[in-house]
């Protein structure tokens, strides 16, 4: 692959070095799995099995770190399978889901939730005459348990949907005691306990990791990018990928930009064939 800045490359080769303590985490929607207008339709990329399966046997560890709930994750990247196929030569698989909020991981095999947070419910009775207000009545509202995300994808104009929402949407979050996470064409609804970024904190705790790869594509992900630049500044090679999206602040703060799902593919292979090379000269 083409690296578009020296830095960036030398960026990559410094994870490269320290691959076998290295954890791999990744965002699934616009990273692993394509954009498509139906959340319920997405799947992960059809080389992803594989790809990750190669990955896992040159680094620590891999998570998915997705504000999908854990057990979605799970399904549609067939991870069980994936799991089973790593734990053979001893890498951990884990889904961090709902942004930190749940846990499963390729050993237990089940989701670690907790309760869904006060204020849902009663943020979920209000949300159809806000949504009426605003104009956006056919706006899709998927259920996640824990939070809900209301999607403007589909809607005659999407953008001019997701920005009449915003405010209405912060304001009613907040008077349940909840907190807004605006992404692609959808603002989610949450409790504002944790973040991505703690979800990469705990990972290199747990592993002992020496170094960390990210890869994301919305807004969800930014605080998993300013982690690594956290950790980059205590020492740690990191490497921070953005996968194409429209979202400006994602790519600002990435080390470089692939193209989408096929892009995040390309740089995992090559991240596994330059760890061999590197393993085999060490
Ligand atoms: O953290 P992620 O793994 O990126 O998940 C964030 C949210 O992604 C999903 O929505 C996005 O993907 C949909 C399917 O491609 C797309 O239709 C939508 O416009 C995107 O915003 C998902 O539906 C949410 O539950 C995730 O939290």
């Amino acid at each position: 692959m083409e690296f578009t800045s020296a830095q960036a490359r030398s960026r990559f080769d410094a994870v490269v070095a320290v691959a076998a303590s290295t954890v791999v985490g990744l965002d699934f929607d616009g990273t692993l799995a394509p954009i498509v207008d139906d959340p319920e339709a997405a799947r992960i990329h059809a080389d992803a099995s594989d790809v990750l399966a190669d990955v896992s046997q040159v680094v620590r560890a891999i998570a998915i770190v997705t504000g999908r709930p854990a057990r979605q994750a799970v399904d549609m990247g067939a991870l069980d399978e994936l799991g089973r196929a790593m734990a053979e030569h001893g890498t951990s698989l884990s889904v961090f889901g709902q942004y930190g909020n749940e846990r499963w991981s390729a050993g237990e095999r089940r989701v670690v939730s907790p309760r869904p947070p006060r204020g849902l419910a009663s943020f979920e009775r209000e949300l159809p005459a806000v949504l009426r207000s605003a104009g956006a009545a056919d706006a899709f509202v998927e259920e996640k348990g824990l939070a809900v995300g209301i999607h403007t994808r589909r809607m005659p104009d999407p953008a001019g949907a997701f920005e009449r929402l915003l405010e209405p949407l912060r304001q009613l979050a907040e008077r349940h005691g909840l907190t807004i996470e605006p992404g692609r064409h959808v603002i989610e609804v949450r409790s504002g306990d944790t973040t991505k970024g703690d979800a990469v904190r705990v990972l290199v705790e747990e592993h002992q990791a020496g170094g960390f790869v990210f890869a994301g594509d919305d807004l969800g992900d930014v605080e998993a990018f300013e982690a690594l630049h956290e950790l980059r500044r205590d020492g740690m090679p990191t490497l921070a990928v953005c996968s194409a999206t429209e979202q400006a602040e994602v790519a600002r703060l990435a080390d470089l930009v692939v193209p989408g799902p096929d892009g995040v593919m390309e740089l995992l292979r090559e991240l596994a064939v330059a760890a061999r090379a590197s393993q085999r000269t060490h």
